[in-house]
């Protein structure tokens, strides 16, 4: 194939797709966005659907290692089916090597429906929430003294007794297995830090297992070690902290869930009350906020009504 044709199959996909990823929520309530085009990676094959790929994720705004991801899955999505099909968005776990995994080295399994997931600052706030009735909470306390992270994750774990709330960790696993809290959530670069020795020992010890991801390379990478849920974010923009990826959006949002099913997905990232339906909407079956508890004027009243909008 020349230049031409391949072109012509990139805007294909474009044609086909352009749309849908440029909507991140229901009219009026966040307004539909400009795709920003990325540079196109440096390509690592030469077959026409790899390059046509390579194109058209960059410029849907797929950033490099997500292009090449999708890239690299549009190729062998066309391999298997014998035909290059343009309207169908990669989404078989097969084309991205995420099939084939050995149960016997998962993490600890969890609900599917994690539910409404409270992302919380303190033990107290934790408690604060079991009590409310919030099913899943998160301790997310950022220090580097050791003595007060084993303090309040012991508090966290104390809090939730007495309450149906699971209770996860935010990268302090060390003192969360000590604790016998229920999992510990990490992030990326946390998975580097933490090492394969130690990734054993979080997984023999029957620990649940959380991992963020912001796109398809993460979500492949989350899937190596086989975590109990996966992440999914930032859907929205959020102030609560700054993030290297830009929003990941509805439709995305909504792609990543048809390609992992096989995981509990939790979705999270500027998600308000009023988003819960469209998230919710998309199959995730949790959906995790910070500040739509913490700031709210009577947060146990906040929790009650998130509670209703995810059954919804
Ligand atoms: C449910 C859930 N998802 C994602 C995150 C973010 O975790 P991480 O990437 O480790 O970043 P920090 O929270 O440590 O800043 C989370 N905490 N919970
Ligand atoms: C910790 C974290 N990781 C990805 S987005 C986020 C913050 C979510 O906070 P909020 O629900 O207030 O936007
Ligand atoms: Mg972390």
């Amino acid at each position: 194939m020349n230049t031409a044709e391949i072109q012509a199959l990139a805007q294909a996909i474009i044609h086909h797709h352009g749309a849908t990823f440029a909507a991140q929520a229901p009219d009026g309530q966040i307004d539909h966005v400009q795709l920003t085009a990325q540079p196109v990676p440096p390509a690592l094959r030469s077959e026409p659907a790899y390059l046509a790929a390579l194109q058209a994720c960059s410029a849907l705004s797929f950033i490099a290692v997500d292009a090449e991801t999708l890239a690299q899955a549009w190729q062998r999505q066309a391999e298997r089916t014998n035909q290059f099909d343009a309207t169908h968005w990669p989404d078989d776990p097969r084309d991205f090597g995420l099939a084939g995994t050995d149960p016997a080295q998962a993490f600890a399994r969890c609900p599917r429906e994690l539910g409404l997931y409270g992302v919380l600052p303190t033990a107290e706030w934790v408690g604060r929430m079991a009590r409310a009735g919030v099913p899943t909470v998160q301790l997310r306390f950022k220090s580097d003294d050791r003595a007060a992270v084993a303090r309040e994750v012991k508090a966290a774990v104390a809090a939730v007794e007495g309450t149906d709330a699971r209770l996860f960790i935010n990268d302090h696993w060390q003192a969360a297995l000590d604790a016998g809290a229920y999992g510990v959530h990490v992030g990326q670069e946390d998975l580097d830090l933490i090492g394969h020795r130690d990734l054993e020992t979080i997984r023999t010890s029957g620990t649940r297992l959380g991992v963020s991801t912001h796109g398809y390379a993460e979500m492949v990478r989350a899937h190596a070690v086989q975590p109990s849920y996966i992440a999914l974010g930032a859907v929205f923009p959020t102030t609560l902290k700054k993030m290297a990826t830009a929003p990941q959006g509805l439709a995305r949002l909504a792609a990543y869930v048809r390609l992992m099913q096989q995981y509990p997905l939790v979705a999270i990232g500027g998600i308000s009350a009023d988003l819960f339906p469209a998230v919710r909407a998309t199959g995730v079956g949790s959906v995790a906020v910070v500040r739509a508890l913490v700031n709210a004027p009577d947060p146990e009243a906040a929790a009650a009504h998130l509670l209703e909008r995810m059954k919804a």
